[in-house]
């Protein structure tokens, strides 16, 4: 469960602070309706530190829509970043649109896996929420090995035959979701092995008989569980000394608590099976609602021995559960100083807006080398962007196939994903589409049914081009209009996810660079060189010390903190702390 403190600092007076400060805090998830608008209109000041995309998009919404100022903030490793944001006075934060999370083919990763992160993000997101997830949320997306042997297909297609056993129609679909699904009475270690046999062995025997996938490189090779373990699954997975599985972990009762050190295929197999065991043994209630948590060890371990699994059938090199865990969790190392600068930063931004002073708001960006020997570029401020889709009028324009564009993509993907829209309420003509906790379950199923239809065949006449869909989401106070162009055939390089979007969001191109946006990095790096250009010339102080920080914010730090500024600062690891990039960072797109 997410957790957010929120902490309501009263002020006394335009230029006083109480020193007594009242906290309560709250640990539910901020997108949840109690903590709309009217919640957030109680507080002077909000001071974000989230570590996703979504949820800080979500929260600076309800601040324009309620008036609250915000201060945002993110580090990531040595740089970093604090903005301010006022409606009607300052931009927000949505105002300069962030890159969007880094993506994935989806046939990459099911059929052509060449690099460890595409195992990682297979087991991730594939197999664990196939495995351990909630079914409705199942796609065939999440089905690892539905298409093998249909690489290339688009979303919308049909696959053709193959002859390696690859489809996508529904009854397919069926059979592939009953073969991961644990069948009545079934022993946990039985279900460990057959889905073992099924991901590891059969899907990958099946796609390496499909030739023309691999007439530039090597197909890939199935593993046997009984040449790995041949002496047979329950023995294999005996413990190791006195050590026990917990509901936690698997790792030290099978001997392996070295997380630096990187597993056999015959180890890896053993972490599998007993993970997938001790989920269903151990943590039977959890099974069918669980997402990836990076700090739930035994996510961790599953993943690292699927991802390694994967990687022997592929020859690509494994990872170690240490560097595994990074990379499912998005995982950078923090720096202490950097958090140090940026946590005293927003605190001097939330005294100069609880003082009164909105003239004296900056937003600074934390930069990884000093640029003439200066660490922070503070800036005013911009003026809010009236083409921005949280705090202008912004018209979306989505190009895209409407034949092949299904309104289940539309809502996850255009919607969801990339606008961060959280509760969509969508109308077309006589269309509609809703979400929400108040709908009837009838209502909820007869929408649920839309999802897998093409856009231009929704009823009411669908979505054609041309069609302008006006898009709110009440729990966001959010309302845009979105113009649909009909393209037939959009190309890949452009369009990796199959439409693109136009207005007040990510351009295409960025799609496909490394997005570091949600944990500050992304921003902090485009503004970096920014503000390099505007960083005036700064002094020197005797000691040759960097200037940290600059004019007015000097004079404001120097009264507030009583410090002298900060000397060499940024050199220091701080190996307890991690920080996080955006959660949905590594997501799916369709190829
Ligand atoms: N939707 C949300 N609602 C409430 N809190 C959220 C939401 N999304 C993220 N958060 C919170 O944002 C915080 C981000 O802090 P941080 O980057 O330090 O991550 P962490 O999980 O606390 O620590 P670490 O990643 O270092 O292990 C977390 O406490 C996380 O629970
Ligand atoms: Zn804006």
């Amino acid at each position: 469960m997410c957790t957010e403190l929120i902490i309501n600092v009263t002020a006394s007076a335009p230029r006083g602070i109480k020193t007594n400060a009242s906290i309560t805090a709250h640990h539910a998830n901020v997108k949840e309706a109690q903590f709309g608008v009217d919640f957030i209109k109680g507080f002077s000041i909000i001071l974000n530190g989230l570590d996703n995309l979504e949820a800080r998009r979500h929260v600076n919404r309800l601040a324009m829509a309620a008036e609250v100022p915000l201060v945002e903030s993110g580090t990531a490793g040595y740089l970093g970043q604090v903005t301010v944001h006022l409606k009607n006075r300052t931009e927000c934060f949505e105002c300069t649109p962030k890159s969007a999370p880094k993506t994935y083919p989806i046939c990459t990763l099911r059929n052509t896996p060449d690099k460890p992160i595409h195992c990682v993000v297979w087991a991730k997101d594939l197999l664990f929420s196939r495995l351990f997830g909630r079914s409705d949320e199942v796609t065939d997306l999440d089905d690892p090995g539905a298409n093998e042997g249909s690489a290339g297909q688009k979303e919308g297609q049909q696959s053709t035959s193959n002859g390696a056993g690859g489809s996508d129609t529904t009854q397919d679909k069926d059979q592939n979701a009953d073969q991961k699904s644990v069948r009545e009475g079934e022993p946990p270690l039985d279900y460990a092995v057959r889905i073992f046999q099924r991901a590891f062995t059969q899907d990958i025997e099946r796609l390496a008989a499909v030739q023309t996938v691999w007439t530039k490189r090597a197909p890939p090779k199935p593993l046997y569980l009984s040449q790995l373990l041949p002496e047979g699954p329950a023995a294999a997975l005996q413990p190791v000394g006195q050590a026990q599985a917990t509901p936690t972990s698997v790792c030290k009762c099978l001997g392996l608590s070295n997380p630096n050190e990187k597993w056999s295929p015959r180890d890896a197999a053993r972490v599998f099976l007993a993970s997938v065991c001790a989920y269903f043994e151990k943590r039977p209630a959890e099974v069918g609602s669980l997402t990836f948590d990076k700090d739930d060890d035994l996510a961790v371990e599953f993943v690292t021995a699927a991802s390694a699994l994967r990687s022997f059938n592929y020859d690509i090199p494994t990872q170690s559960l240490f560097d595994a865990k990074g990379m499912a969790g998005n995982i950078i190392h923090a720096i202490a100083t950097t958090n140090a600068i940026i946590s005293g930063l927003i605190v001097i931004e939330a005294i100069k807006i609880l003082a009164g002073a909105p003239s004296a708001l900056r937003s600074t960006y934390l930069n990884e080398q000093p640029s003439s020997k200066r660490l922070l570029g503070p800036n005013k401020p911009e003026a809010p962007k009236p083409e921005c889709l949280a705090c202008g009028t912004a018209t979306l324009t989505l190009r895209a196939n409407v034949h092949t564009l299904t309104l289940g993509t539309l809502v996850s993907q255009v919607l969801k994903r990339h606008l961060a829209v959280n509760v969509p309420f969508l109308t077309c003509g006589d269309f509609m589409y809703e979400e929400g906790d108040g709908l009837e379950e009838d209502e909820v199923a007869s929408y649920r049914s839309m999802l897998p239809r093409a856009i231009s065949k929704l009823p009411g006449g669908g979505l054609q081009g041309g069609s302008i869909l006006n898009v709110s989401d009440e729990s966001q106070h959010l309302k845009f209009d979105m113009i649909i162009q009909h393209q037939e055939d959009l190309p890949e390089e452009e369009a990796p996810e199959g439409f693109i979007l136009e207005g007040s969001a990510p351009k295409p191109q960025e799609l496909r660079q490394q997005s570091l946006a949600a944990s500050g990095e992304g921003v902090a790096q485009e503004k970096q060189q920014e503000d390099q250009r505007k960083t005036p010339a700064h002094k020197v102080d005797a000691s040759g010390a960097v200037d940290l920080i600059s004019d007015g914010e000097e004079e404001v730090a120097r009264r507030q903190q009583g410090s002298k500024r900060g000397a060499g600062a940024g050199n220091e690891e701080g190996p307890s702390k991690r920080a996080r990039r955006d959660q949905t960072e590594e997501a799916i797109v369709l190829d």
